[in-house]
């Protein structure tokens, strides 16, 4: 059992049945609360195709052995689901709220007013939301020092990251407990600072957005685009972070690229930040200099590279791109 800690999730969309359905898998009961006032019939039915929806991950799960035998009726049995009318008891005693409403402030507001009431004031409250800054919804509930975003990435069940991001209100006790309790569920906890768009929203939205436009340009077809993804970019960000491979290829590459593309695409898309030229003029380009985004003063270059290098390996032997000697062709790859 992860903790004990009593969970309800607010709203039954992808989000609330991804989460529901993580936590559970981790061995925590949690109700998932539909707040949305409806004809008589409609919970039911949204239960359904709830639950639906979840049988259906969790049958995959066991069918690649990943979930023990009985552990979809286990799994389906502690995930509860509360309607409109059920759903001050079914946050009466709970410890965390997982908002996942719609992205809107209009629903998201008359939620945490809603909440404010119903739930405990020590309860902790976390929005999922995808890009709305926690400064801003801090200020639509009670005791704004036991809430913070909690940002899940979509599949929520299979994405280990979960992004905190508190308001200048939030405590560091509910921060601390919020960690402790996502780590102890399998979820790789990181903290970043109320802005819109945290880390992945704020950089996937511009390479989503710079993925379309490529399209729309004709530069290339959406399959080439996300092949360059699958086994390009997403591939090597998988094993190197952003800020590493900039060290990693030399912040002179990414200072003159952004220099061509500002010239060449558009200026103020590909501008690079201040900080890149600084670390140009300081002598701080990355692997070769000794020192970029992090220091490699003392450290094993040779270590380094060989570990990453068997991390390239390994996913390249586990997604059956690893290069064949003697160049016969991969198989054609979707
Ligand atoms: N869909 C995605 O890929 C991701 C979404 N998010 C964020 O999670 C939150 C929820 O998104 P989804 O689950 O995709 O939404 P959704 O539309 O799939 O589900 C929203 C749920 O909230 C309830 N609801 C609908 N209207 C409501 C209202 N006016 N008041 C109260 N409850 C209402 C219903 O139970 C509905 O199923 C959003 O803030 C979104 O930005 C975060 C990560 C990924
Ligand atoms: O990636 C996710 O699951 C989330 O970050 C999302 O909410 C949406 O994709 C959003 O980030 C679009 O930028």
């Amino acid at each position: 059992m992860a903790s004990e800690h009593r969970v309800a999730v607010l709203g039954a969309g992808r989000m609330g049945r991804g989460i529901a359905l993580s936590l559970s898998y981790a061995g925590h009961p949690v109700v998932v609360v539909d707040l949305k006032p409806r004809e008589a019939a409609a919970p039911r039915g949204l239960e359904a195709e709830m639950r639906a929806e979840i049988e259906r991950d969790l049958t995959f799960l066991s069918d690649v052995g990943v979930l023990e035998d009985g552990g979809v009726e286990a799994v389906q049995a502690s995930i509860r689901f509360a309607d409109a009318a059920g759903a001050a008891d079914a946050v009466a005693d709970a410890t965390i709220v997982f908002e996942c409403v719609p992205e809107t402030i209009e629903a998201k507001r008359p939620c945490y007013e809603w909440v404010s009431r119903h739930a405990s004031a020590d309860c902790i409250v976390a929005s999922t939301t995808s890009t709305i800054d926690a400064q801003t919804l801090a200020a639509l509930v009670t005791r704004p020092e036991r809430f913070l975003n909690a940002h899940w990435l979509n599949p929520a069940h299979l994405i280990p990251l979960v992004e905190l991001s508190p308001s200048v209100a939030t405590s560091s006790d509910t921060i601390h407990r919020m960690k402790q309790f996502l780590s102890a569920c399998g979820k790789v906890p990181i903290v970043c600072a109320s802005s819109p768009g945290y880390i992945v929203p704020r950089i996937q939205a511009l390479a989503m957005n710079e993925a379309a436009r490529l399209v729309e340009e004709g530069v290339a077809s959406a399959e080439d685009v996300d092949m360059a993804v699958r086994v390009g970019f997403g591939l090597r960000f998988a094993v190197l972070g952003l800020l590493e491979f900039i060290d990693w290829g030399g912040c002179d590459i990414l200072y003159h690229a952004s220099f061509f593309l500002s010239a060449k695409v558009d200026a103020a898309r590909f501008a690079a930040p201040k900080l890149i030229s600084d670390h140009m003029e300081q002598g701080r380009r990355g692997l070769r200099d000794g020192a970029g985004f992090y220091e490699y003063e003392g450290v094993d270059l040779g270590e380094y590279r060989r570990k990453r290098m068997h991390d390239f390996i390994h996913l390249l032997q586990a997604r059956q791109l690893m290069p064949v000697r003697g160049g016969n062709t991969r198989p054609d790859h979707q």
